[in-house]
């Protein structure tokens, strides 16, 4: 294979004649053809050895090394190792890898994407924790997106209800857009009542390990009644909401979640040290840097 002459993706070097200055890198994409006609493109990634020589690192189509899975599910030697698959109710489709992964977007951001899952009843102060989370975070330098139940119920979600099953695909969505975004290295704020612990739970699976960050806004019913910012209690507690999470519809609280945000000696911590708090667990656990 000839690299030479390639054109680099941003921020790597161009390989001029096998030529590339010190331990220098390239990267490019490369359109390769096999004997058969079939097309691939490849990523080819060169360092640079020292003494003017470029040495070839790596030829990653499908995060995979070369010789092994090409990204269009077929070997070199012309076997299909992914073929057409049926998810839920959609039949014949194949998942289509990309050349810049997850990792080359946390590099540029310098953090590790995550979602930050905040659950609670309504009042318990899920969005304005999750706002000084993102505000704080982003005076860093950091970069987050809030996605919060009640604004999505504007938009994305406004077919759905409050009974179970709808509640349950609210959070199902959300966690899947959560997830996209932690995919693009950001970190994801998600607020939502998410009142059932079955699909909190799986959100946090359809997420790499310990890229599902529950946080539990551990205030109780009667404190959230006593803010009661919307009117929405006292419309419950007189019957003209039915449904109504912790009034009469019930709220699960996490039985193992990363963080709790409760009230110490009976005094609740202001919103942005409820979000410091948060901070810490992410500083801590590597997310605020690539
Ligand atoms: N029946 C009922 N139960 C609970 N909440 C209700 C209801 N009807 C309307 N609201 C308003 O909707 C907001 C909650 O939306 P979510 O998408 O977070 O709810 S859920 O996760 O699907 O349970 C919630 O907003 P927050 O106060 O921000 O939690 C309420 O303002
Ligand atoms: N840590 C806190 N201490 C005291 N009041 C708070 C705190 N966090 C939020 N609040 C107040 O509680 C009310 C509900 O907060 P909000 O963030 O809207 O809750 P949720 O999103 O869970 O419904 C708001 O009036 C807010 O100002």
């Amino acid at each position: 294979m000839n690299a030479v002459g390639i054109k680099p993706l941003p921020g790597f070097a161009t390989l001029r004649d096998g030529y590339l200055p010190g331990n220098a890198k390239a990267r490019s994409v490369l359109r390769i053809t096999a004997a058969d006609g079939l097309q691939q493109a490849v990523r080819v990634d060169v360092n640079g050895t020292g003494n003017g020589k470029a040495k070839l690192d790596t030829l990653k189509p499908n995060g995979s090394p070369l010789g092994s899975i090409l990204a269009n599910g077929f070997t070199s030697n012309g076997k299909n190792q992914s073929p057409l698959s049926r998810i839920g109710n959609s039949t014949n489709i194949k998942w289509h890898e990309c050349l810049i992964d997850k990792i080359d977007r946390q590099n540029l951001l310098n953090q590790k994407g995550c979602v930050i899952w905040i659950t609670g009843l309504s009042g318990s102060g899920k969005s304005t924790v999750a706002c000084h989370l993102s505000k704080i975070l982003t005076q860093m330098g950091k970069l987050t997106y809030i996605l919060d139940g009640d604004n999505l119920r504007h938009g994305l979600n406004s077919d759905l209800s409050f009974k179970a099953e709808d509640r349950a695909e609210n959070i199902r969505r959300v966690g899947e857009v959560a997830k996209l975004f932690s995919d693009a290295g950001v970190i994801c704020i998600a607020c939502l009542i998410s009142p059932y612990r079955r699909d909190r739970e799986a959100c946090r699976k359809i997420l790499p390990n310990g890229d599902f960050i529950e946080v539990f806004m551990d205030v109780p019913l009667g404190v959230c009644e006593s803010r009661d910012p919307k009117g929405l209690y006292k419309l419950a507690r007189a019957g003209k909401i039915k449904g109504f999470t912790g009034i009469d519809d019930p709220y699960e609280p996490p039985a193992n979640c990363e963080i709790t945000l409760k009230c110490d000696n009976g005094i609740y911590a202001s919103p942005s040290a409820m979000a410091e708090k948060v901070i810490c667990y992410l500083e801590y656990n590597g997310y605020l840097q690539a």
